[in-house]
């Protein structure tokens, strides 16, 4: 028997709506993708000072973070990771329900894992961003020393190297992180933002 069985939706009594008018803006979840070292943390963190500082309700789930403490019993392997995925699509909807701006950080290797977070968001309010880097590129950078230990056969399932990323097949951003600056996609995404009426 599922949990949900026997349990009663309780309907918010101050709508989205009332949030969005009273905030002066909608809410979404800017969805970042991509592999590990590609710019997803650089990229959600940056939008999200750049929206705080113009007077937007925003805010940033980020991958290491949430490993942590709410998925800190979550390995690497597809079902947790598909799991992990789950849970933080749950809690981005919760924020985007509070009538903010999420920027989330995951690698997310999964299309279909993916697509089922997109499935839990209204129209518009689900925006993939794929941040794309070349892996040669990711592992030069190598921020966290991750590729290097993957190499070295110290990190099992490592995604692009010993587990698979999949990419985004029409994700509504595309941001070449290895040719595009961090100020020149911070305004890549404000624009979409402002072009769809969010901001
Ligand atoms: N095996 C393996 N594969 C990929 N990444 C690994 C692994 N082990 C640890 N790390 C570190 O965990 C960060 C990725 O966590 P995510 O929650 O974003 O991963 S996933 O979406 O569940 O695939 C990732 O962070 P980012 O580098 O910011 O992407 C790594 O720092
Ligand atoms: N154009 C760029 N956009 C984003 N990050 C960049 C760019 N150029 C260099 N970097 C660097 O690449 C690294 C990306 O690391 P990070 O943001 O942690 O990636 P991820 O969260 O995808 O693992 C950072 O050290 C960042 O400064």
């Amino acid at each position: 028997m599922k949990n949900s069985q026997n349990i009663t939706w309780h309907h918010s009594s101050v709508s989205k709506k009332e949030r969005h008018d009273r905030n002066g803006h909608k809410s979404c979840v800017l969805w970042f993708t991509g592999l590990s070292g590609s710019g997803k943390s650089t990229l959600a963190n940056a939008v999200d000072y750049a929206l705080f500082h113009e007077g937007y309700r925003s805010f940033v789930l980020d991958g290491d973070n949430i490993r942590h403490g709410l998925n800190s019993d979550l390995s690497f392997r597809p079902s947790d990771r598909k799991e992990n995925i789950r849970r933080i699509g749950e809690v981005a909807k919760l924020f985007v329900d509070s009538g903010l701006i999420v920027s989330s950080a995951f690698i997310s290797p999964f299309r279909e894992d993916r697509e089922l977070v997109r499935q839990m968001f209204e129209t518009g309010e689900f925006v993939e961003i794929f941040v794309n880097c070349p892996i040669e590129v990711c592992e030069n950078r190598d921020p966290k020393g991750l590729y290097k230990k993957a190499r070295k056969g110290e990190i099992p399932e490592f995604t692009g190297i010993s587990s698979p990323y999949e990419k985004p097949n029409l994700p509504e951003i595309v941001i070449e992180t290895d040719n595009t600056s961090i100020a020149q996609s911070v305004q890549i995404i404000i624009n979409y933002l402002k072009d769809k009426k969010i901001l």
